[in-house]
C-alpha cells in the first residue's frame, strides 16, 4: 500500500485539503462534496491477510490511507477504539444467516440503535482530537429524517467546543426517533423541527454553509454525509462482511436500503478500492428517485410521500453527487455544470453511458405492501424482527436475482424498537427498546418548532449559537 489521498471538491472549485480539515470543513466551500483525489489499492494478498482482524484493527487498515495526512495509525487506533467500545455487539457489525444466500448485517448495535452509530461514534471522537490539537468552537449543523440526529447527538452531545443544532421535519419521524434526539438535554445541543420535509431541512444546511453571514461568524461543520468522515467509516462494514463470507476469492453482494445514497457510496468506494463485489443493490421506497435515474435516466425530483420508513423519505440523494463525479470523469466543471442545472431545474437525465458506467448499481423500489409482507415473511421464516427499512432491502435482495452461489448481505440499518408501530402493524410483535436505552419515554423534551423558512432557521442559529 499505496498513495495517501488528499481530498478535493466534486464541483472543482475549493481548495483541496488534508484528512482533518475536509473532516472539520464539512461541505466544500464551492458547495461541492469533498472526495478522495484517487482510491487506495488493495491488493488481492493484502485483503486474505485482512480476514482474522478484529474489527477495529480492520477499521484501521481500512482507514489508515485515507487518514494518513493527518492521523498516524496508533491515533486512529485510539479513536476506532474508543468508538466502537460503545456497541453492545463483540463483533461491532456481525452477520446473521438467513439462508443458502441471504445475511442480514446487523448495523444497529450501537448506542442510538441504527447504522448511523458507526460513523458517528468515530465523528464525535475524530472531532474531539482535532479540536484537542487545533481549539476553536465547532458549531455543526445538520438535517436528520430521524437517525442521524440521535446518532450525531450522542456522538457530540457534553463535549467541549461543539456545539450542535439538528433540523428534523416536524412530525415525520417515529417518536422513539424524536425522543432519542429532544430529551438529550445538554446545553450544547439544539434540536428544531421545521414545518417541511427532510429534503426542505437539507437544503437549508447546504445553504447554510454558503451563507457568509454565518460562515463570517461560525465555524460550521457537518454531521450528515456529505461529511468524507461518514462514509470513510462506514466502508469498513463492506470489508468486514465480505471478507467473512469468502472474499476476496469470491464476489459478495449487498442489498442496501438507500436514501441519501450514502451507504451504498461506501460499497461503491469499497469496491474501488479492490474489494470484489458483485452488485450493491440501491433499494428505495416509494420515494424513487434514485430507481428511475438508475433505471432510466430520469432523476427528477417530486413530492417527498411520508411513509413507514421515514428515513429514507428523502427526493434529493446528496451523495449521488458524488458518483456524478466519477461518471463523468472527475471533472469537476462538468459535474458542478449538471448541479447547478439540476438545483435550478429539479431534474437532469443520466445518458445511457452514464447508467452503463454505474452498472455495479441493481436498482429496486419496494412499496408499502411489500414491504410489510416481508417483515412478516423474515419473521415467519425466520424468526427475525427486522425494521422497515431493512425489510424494503431485504425485499429487494429476495427478487435481484443474483444468482445462488453469491452471498447476498442485506444492510440491517435500524433496531425495529426505533419503529414499533410499523413494525407491530405488519408482523403483531411489538418490539421492546433495549435496556440500554433507559427510560426514554419518562424524559423531558426540548425543541424549537420553526416554520419551513431558511431566514427563520438561519436567525435562530445566529442568535442561539455560543460565539466562543
Ligand atoms: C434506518 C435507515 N436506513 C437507511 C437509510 C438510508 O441511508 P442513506 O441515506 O445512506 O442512503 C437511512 C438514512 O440515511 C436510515 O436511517
Ligand atoms: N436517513 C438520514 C438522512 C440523513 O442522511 P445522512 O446519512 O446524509 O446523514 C437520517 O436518518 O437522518
Amino acid at each position: 500500500m499505496q498513495n495517501h489521498p488528499s481530498y478535493i471538491s466534486t464541483r472543482g472549485d475549493a481548495p483541496s485539503l488534508n484528512f482533518a480539515d475536509t473532516t472539520m470543513t464539512g461541505l466544500a466551500r464551492d458547495g461541492g462534496l469533498y472526495v478522495p483525489e484517487s482510491w487506495p489499492q488493495f491488493s488481492t494478498e493484502e485483503l486474505r491477510e485482512m480476514r482474522s482482524l478484529s474489527y477495529v484493527e480492520l477499521a484501521v487498515r481500512v482507514m489508515s490511507p485515507f487518514t494518513a495526512s493527518s492521523l498516524d495509525e496508533d491515533e486512529l487506533r485510539i479513536l476506532c477504539t474508543a468508538a466502537y467500545g460503545r456497541f453492545s455487539h463483540d463483533a461491532v457489525t456481525p452477520l446473521v444467516q438467513l439462508d443458502g444466500q441471504n445475511w442480514l448485517m446487523e448495523l444497529f448495535h450501537g448506542p442510538t440503535l441504527a447504522f448511523k452509530d458507526v460513523a458517528l461514534q468515530l465523528l464525535g471522537e475524530l472531532f474531539g482530537h482535532f479540536l484537542q490539537k487545533n481549539p476553536k468552537k465547532l458549531t455543526i449543523v445538520g438535517a436528520t429524517s430521524g437517525d442521524t440526529g440521535s446518532a450525531a447527538i450522542d456522538g457530540v452531545a457534553g463535549r467541549d467546543n461543539v456545539e450542535i443544532f439538528m433540523l428534523h421535519p416536524h412530525g415525520r419521524i417515529s417518536e422513539v426517533q424524536r425522543r432519542q434526539m429532544t430529551t438529550i438535554l445538554a446545553p450544547n445541543v439544539h434540536n428544531i423541527a421545521i414545518e417541511g420535509s427532510f429534503d426542505d431541512a437539507q437544503a437549508m444546511v447546504k445553504r447554510i454553509f454558503n451563507d457568509g453571514d454565518v460562515t463570517g461568524t461560525l465555524n460550521i461543520s457537518a454531521v450528515n454525509s456529505i461529511n468524507w468522515a461518514r462514509l470513510l467509516a462506514q466502508i469498513v462494514y463492506y470489508f468486514y462482511a465480505a471478507l467473512r463470507l469468502g472474499g476476496p476469492d469470491r464476489k459478495v453482494a449487498f442489498s442496501v436500503p438507500t436514501g441519501n445514497f450514502g451507504d451504498v457510496f461506501a460499497g461503491y468506494a469499497a469496491a474501488q478500492m479492490g474489494l470484489p463485489i458483485e452488485r450493491l443493490i440501491v433499494a428505495t421506497n416509494i420515494n424513487d428517485i434514485l430507481y428511475r435515474a438508475l433505471k432510466n435516466g430520469d432523476y427528477s425530483t417530486s413530492t417527498v410521500t411520508p411513509t413507514d420508513a421515514p428515513s429514507m423519505d428523502i427526493q434529493v440523494s446528496s451523495n449521488f453527487e458524488r458518483l456524478l463525479f466519477d461518471l463523468e470523469g472527475r471533472d469537476g466543471a462538468t459535474t458542478s455544470a449538471r448541479m447547478k442545472w439540476f438545483e435550478k431545474m429539479n431534474k437532469m437525465v443520466l445518458s445511457s453511458d452514464m447508467r452503463s458506467k454505474a452498472a455495479l448499481f441493481q436498482p429496486a423500489r419496494t412499496d408499502a405492501n411489500e414491504m410489510q409482507s416481508t417483515m412478516l415473511w423474515a419473521y415467519e421464516h425466520y424468526g427475525q424482527i427486522i425494521d422497515p427499512h431493512t425489510a424494503i432491502a431485504l425485499h429487494a435482495a429476495r427478487h435481484s436475482g443474483i444468482e445462488s452461489g453469491v452471498p447476498l448481505v442485506t444492510l440491517a440499518t435500524a433496531h425495529p424498537a426505533k419503529f414499533r408501530d410499523a413494525v407491530e402493524k405488519s408482523t403483531g410483535i411489538r418490539p421492546s427498546l433495549p435496556k440500554r436505552i433507559g427510560n426514554l419515554f419518562d424524559r423531558e423534551e426540548r425543541l424549537t418548532i420553526l416554520p419551513n423558512e431558511y431566514e427563520a432557521v438561519r436567525d435562530f442559529i445566529l442568535k442561539t449559537a455560543d460565539q466562543g
